[in-house]
């Protein structure tokens, strides 16, 4: 592969005598991950399945290297959002972020959604879970990665971080920025980065990067921690972003990350940070800080989303106590024809380009109760009076998933179609056929 000269110099006087090794790793394949989706199943278990050559990720605890000729995207347990495909450099920053339960997370630049899924996940449905992209067509990816993970508290949105910022300060506990960068760490896997790498947009990107983390600085809560990471390897986006970003802010302070694992010390003074490189480790390339927020001004209270059932919402009842073992418990909201389960503590956000917000059960229209492809997401089996459960060789399985009505006995009426005993969608079902349902937008090509 051809490097631009400016690359390779600043590379050389970064790396030293490791310069020949990195260079050298250009040469040698590429990694393949597959990070699994806790909120299905433990990383055990989705190992002893034996579907796929799984070894794991070190520095990520659900995270596992896979052969690339199996092709875990075509496969049903994917339909079933039992795993994210992720390259597994991209698994530490969220990985390093500490997690706590409750915590409101935000996950500022978050298209199309590796990062958000492995919080939603370390969150395990508890607390609130912002995603947001400034880019309206990579929220819609977004959205529905966080659908497909079955995360039920999750707001999505698309919006500019200085607009999040007015109306949400002092609210977060952890924010995540993955920064849009140069991506110097995925030229050995994705050549085609380089040629757009030049100075301008290296200084765009510096330029981005510094507005983004002047609008986290006011949304954090005292205490609260913010992880910046970017796939470059360029100073300039990296400690020194830290750098200015912490002289302007001395209310922030830098916190270590562990050493392990092939990870290296970021560039002096900011040896807490970490690199990680392709020479060093079996990934690609990113850069991780760690930052807490000392000190806080007393913040306002933001006005919370309230709910309250009302009459419309009868016909969600009814096909609750139809179809589900019990209604489940939240703040049950309406927005259009949508009916939504809120999580608790969600904000106000009037105003904010938002596309979801919390788990959307489905749409009532005159009357009646339409369950959605994410509501399906988000259940468990055992949540579910009527279902279909087939087992992975079944060739119904992809038939369903390729949205053919498919032959399976049991009682009349809306069925959640599994696979292995998790979900994939619903279908109706009418003597002994199930009408499918499958979100047609997901359809198996
Ligand atoms: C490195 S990618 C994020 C990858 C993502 N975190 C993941 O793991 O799947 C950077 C993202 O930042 C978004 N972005 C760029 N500028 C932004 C801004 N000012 N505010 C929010 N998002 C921004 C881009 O649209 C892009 O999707």
């Amino acid at each position: 592969m051809k490097l631009p000269l400016k690359y390779t110099e600043t590379m050389k006087a970064l790396l030293g005598e490791e310069y020949d090794a990195y260079l050298a790793s250009f040469d040698e394949e590429r990694f393949y991950g597959l990070r699994v989706n806790t909120l299905k199943l433990s990383a055990e278990e989705m190992a002893a399945r034996g579907v796929f050559s799984l070894r794991p990720v070190p520095w990520c605890e659900t995270g596992f290297y896979y052969d690339g000729a199996e092709r875990p995207a075509k496969h049903p347990y994917y339909h079933a959002g039992l795993y994210y495909l992720q390259e597994p450099s991209a698994m530490s920053p969220a990985a390093t972020l500490p997690i706590g339960e409750g915590d409101r997370v935000l996950d500022l630049c978050a298209a199309p959604g590796g990062k958000t899924t492995q919080l939603g996940a370390r969150l395990g449905g508890t607390g609130l879970l912002v995603a947001n992209d400034i880019s309206a067509g990579r929220a819609k990816t977004l959205l529905k990665n966080v659908e497909l993970a079955g995360i039920r508290n999750a707001i999505v949105m698309s919006e500019t971080p200085e607009r999040i910022a007015e109306r949400l300060p002092h609210f977060f506990d952890k924010i995540l920025v993955d920064a849009p960068c140069s991506g110097e760490g995925m030229f050995r896997k994705e050549p085609d980065m380089v040629k757009s790498w030049d100075a301008e947009m290296l200084a765009f990107c510096r330029s981005e990067q510094a507005k983004i983390l002047e609008a986290c600085a006011p949304m954090l809560k005292a205490g609260g921690m913010l992880l910046y990471s970017t796939c470059t390897f360029s100073p300039e986006e990296n400690e020194k972003s830290i750098g200015n970003f912490l002289e302007r802010h001395p209310e922030f302070e830098l916190m270590p990350i562990a050493k392990k694992n092939g990870f290296a010390e970021g560039l002096a003074p900011y040896t807490d940070c970490a690199r990680l490189y392709p020479h060093r480790l079996k990934g690609e390339g990113h850069f991780l800080a760690l930052l807490r927020k000392k000190e806080a001004a007393e913040g306002k209270a933001i006005p919370a989303e309230s709910g309250g059932w009302t009459k419309e919402m009868d016909a969600f009842g009814d096909f609750a106590k139809e179809v589900l073992q019990e209604k489940p418990k939240g703040i049950y909201k309406i927005y259009g024809e949508g009916l939504y389960l809120l999580p608790e503590g969600t904000p106000k956000l009037e105003k904010l380009r938002v596309l979801r917000t919390g788990w959307m059960l489905g749409t009532l229209k005159k009357g009646r109760f339409e369950p959605s492809q994410a509501f399906a997401m988000g259940l468990r089996k055992e949540e579910v009076k009527h279902t279909a459960d087939f087992s992975l060789e079944d060739e119904r399985v992809i038939r369903y998933l390729k949205g053919e009505t498919v032959e399976a006995e049991g009682k009349d009426g809306w069925t959640l179609v599994c696979v292995d005993g998790f979900p994939l969608g619903w279908a109706k079902r009418q003597k002994g056929r199930l009408k499918n349902k499958y979100a047609v937008s997901w359809k198996w090509e």
